[in-house]
Order: C-alpha cells, then sequence, then structure tokens
C-alpha cells in the first residue's frame, strides 16, 4: 500500500495593508521647546481605500501624510508601504519607491512652468529612466478630460485644468497609494466635484489607495473612511459618512 500525502486547503496568502503606519510617534524640537505632532498612531489603510483625515489646526495631519508618504521620519514608529518598511531604506531607494509607488496631489499642483503639459505628466516616467509612451500620456490626459490640451502650459490653464493636470501626472506612474493634502483647496466647488471624482476612481476601478487630508466634510464625504486626528492622536472615525455627519464629527472634537 502506497502511502497518499496529506493534502491542505490551499490558503490564499494574506497580502499585507497598502500602507501601515506603526506607532507613529513624531516630536519636533526647536529652541522654543518640543513639540509632540504625532504620539503613536497606529493604523492599516487596506488596498483600494480611500480615507480622509481630518481634525483641528495642529492636530497633526499634515505631520501624518509627510511621514507616511516617507517626506519626514518620524522620531519613533515605523511606516511600512506595501510591506516595505521605510526606515530601513536610504534616500535613494526611498526615492526610487516614492516614485513608482506614490503619487502626490498637493494643493499647489507643483507643475513646471516651463515645460507643456504634455512634458509636466511624462516627467515622472522620465524620472525613473524610461522613456514615456506617447499613448499612456495622452490615455491619462483624456481620464482627466484634458484632452487637447497636451501643448498649453500651465499658465494658460485654469486651478482646476492645472489640478487635473497634478493628477494625470500622479496616475501615469500608476502608483499604489495617492497622498493629496487639501487638493481642492484653490478649486470652485464644480472643479473640487470633478477633482474628487478622479480620486474615487482611482480606488472603484484601479485598486489604488487614497489618503486624503482635508478640512472641508464635503470633501471628505467622497472617501469611505474619516479618520479624526486630535492632538496628535486618533480620536475615531466614520464610515460613508454624509457631510454633515462629518461636520458634526468635526464639531464635537473642537469643543
Ligand atoms: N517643522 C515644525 N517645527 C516645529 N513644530 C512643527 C513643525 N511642523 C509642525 N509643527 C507643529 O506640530 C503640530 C502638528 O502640525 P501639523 O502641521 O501636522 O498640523 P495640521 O493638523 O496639519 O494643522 P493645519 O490644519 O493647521 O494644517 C502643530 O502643533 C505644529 O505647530
Amino acid at each position: 500500500m502506497t502511502a497518499t500525502a496529506p493534502t491542505y486547503p490551499s490558503v490564499a496568502p494574506i497580502a499585507p495593508p497598502a500602507l501601515l503606519l506603526d506607532g507613529i510617534t513624531k516630536t519636533y524640537r526647536s529652541k522654543a521647546g518640543a513639540v509632540d505632532a504625532l504620539r503613536g498612531v497606529t493604523y492599516h489603510f487596506a488596498r483600494g481605500s480611500f480615507t480622509a483625515v481630518m481634525g483641528p489646526s495642529g492636530s497633526g495631519k499634515s505631520t501624518l501624510l509627510q511621514c507616511a508618504a516617507g517626506l519626514d521620519q518620524p522620531t519613533a514608529g515605523n511606516v511600512v508601504l506595501n510591506g516595505v518598511p521605510l526606515r530601513g531604506l536610504n534616500e535613494v531607494q526611498l526615492t526610487k519607491l516614492r516614485r513608482s509607488e506614490m503619487g502626490f496631489v498637493f494643493q499647489a499642483y507643483n507643475l513646471l512652468p516651463s515645460l507643456s503639459v504634455y512634458d509636466n505628466v511624462a516627467l515622472p516616467v522620465r524620472l525613473t529612466g524610461r522613456r514615456p509612451a506617447r499613448n499612456d500620456v495622452l490615455r491619462v490626459l483624456d481620464q482627466v478630460g484634458l484632452d487637447g490640451k497636451a501643448k498649453r502650459r500651465p499658465a494658460e490653464l485654469s486651478g482646476g485644468q492645472q489640478q487635473r493636470v497634478a493628477i494625470a501626472r500622479a496616475l501615469i506612474t500608476q502608483p499604489s497609494v495617492f497622498f493629496a493634502d487639501e487638493p481642492t483647496g484653490a478649486l470652485d466647488s464644480g472643479t473640487s466635484r470633478q477633482v474628487l471624482r478622479l480620486l474615487r476612481e482611482a480606488t472603484d476601478r484601479a485598486g489604488q489607495t487614497v489618503v486624503m487630508v482635508t478640512h472641508d466634510p464635503a470633501s471628505a464625504a467622497y472617501a469611505d473612511r474619516v479618520l479624526f486626528l486630535s492632538d496628535g492622536l486618533l480620536a475615531g472615525h466614520l464610515n460613508h459618512a454624509t457631510p454633515p455627519q462629518i461636520a458634526a464629527a468635526m464639531n464635537e472634537l473642537q469643543r
């Protein structure tokens, strides 16, 4: 009789969260003293989720985004992006990871004024040492509703169009995580909605992860979850909340 090997049910590998903040503390030291901007924040951002981060002024939102994106080093704790701890990386490795895995959409669009819209969008690909495919650049411009504007310079576009160029530039490398800091701060409400829909589509269609800092309850309502920060700590969250629910939670925090 031959022994048969035992069979085991196949177990799907558990994917790491897109982004893990593991006990992040950030203390700024200056002559005036020390400020604890983040005080041991732990949070998993699931792949394909859209999270808004809110909180009173000075609660640590920008610091959280800067640390999560590897633009600033936490004083303690670790940030893990797709299973890779940022703390172990040197500046070159970090820059490479940022260029391939992260997309940035900030309030200041940071477009290069002397380059055409096409070249601004192609730039992140060039920075990775590759030649951008013309069709890829035109496809993302089409995706953000800017087909036909490729030859313009940023100054020849409206604020909303410039922000959409910034989003196209973030989309071109197909990053796994988008970091957005007040992406609609300078835009009118109609244009803001277009920009927020693009971020929403990035999660719904492409399974990308969005982390967005905002002061605006209407913008935050586009997210699956709103995380509230208060005094450097997570103070709670709301899922699939409406703008009035978010505004009420903010009022509660500010009391
Ligand atoms: N470079 C720095 N040096 C010293 N303190 C800083 C520095 N950056 C931020 N802080 C302090 O850390 C705390 C958190 O700041 P942070 O900018 O993260 O808050 P925020 O929630 O984004 O605020 P806002 O909504 O006003 O933009 C604040 O007390 C701030 O004064």
